[in-house]
């Protein structure tokens, strides 16, 4: 999969430049991050109702649409494919030791009971009295 989304990022990063007239791409860039934005989160929305509706067809296709105009957004803010890998792959290695730790919280041995050494204050009261 990464190699399609970075085959699709070339793509983007060779039609930038092209005219806008013809390519949706030089558009998004002529218009600029807010633009690249609105239609990324619009793709994902669209994504989000098509699962929800159960429509698996519509979420393979707006996910393609996702994708590209992720691809857009990233070149638009100077982030290559790699980078996000580069996270991922520190993620899975964080996990990857997390998953070597107990999953429930570590059970510590109960301390043993401190015998609770009662101070005969009353006992002590009543001699004092006494005298
Ligand atoms: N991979 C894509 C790609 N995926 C999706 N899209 C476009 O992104 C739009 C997303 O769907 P929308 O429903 O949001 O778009 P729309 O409602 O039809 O039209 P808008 O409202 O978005 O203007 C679709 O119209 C697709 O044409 C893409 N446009 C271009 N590419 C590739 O980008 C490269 C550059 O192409 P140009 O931008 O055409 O130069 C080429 O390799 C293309 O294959």
């Amino acid at each position: 999969m990464s190699d399609s989304i970075e085959r699709l990022y070339q793509a983007v990063i060779a039609a930038k430049d092209l005219d806008p007239a013809t390519s949706r791409t030089a558009r998004l860039f002529q218009r600029g991050p807010a633009k690249m934005a609105k239609k990324l989160a619009e793709e994902a929305i669209e994504v989000v109702i098509d699962a929800v509706s159960g429509k698996s067809d519509a979420v393979i296709r707006e996910s393609a649409d996702l994708f590209y105009n992720l691809a857009v957004l990233w070149a638009s803010a100077g982030v290559k494919p790699e980078d996000v890998w580069r996270e991922m792959e520190r993620r899975e290695r964080l996990l990857g030791i997390a998953e070597k730790l107990p999953k429930s919280p570590v059970k510590l041995p109960k301390p043993a009971p401190v015998p609770v050494v009662r101070r005969r204050i009353v006992a002590l009261e009543n001699r004092l009295r006494k005298r």
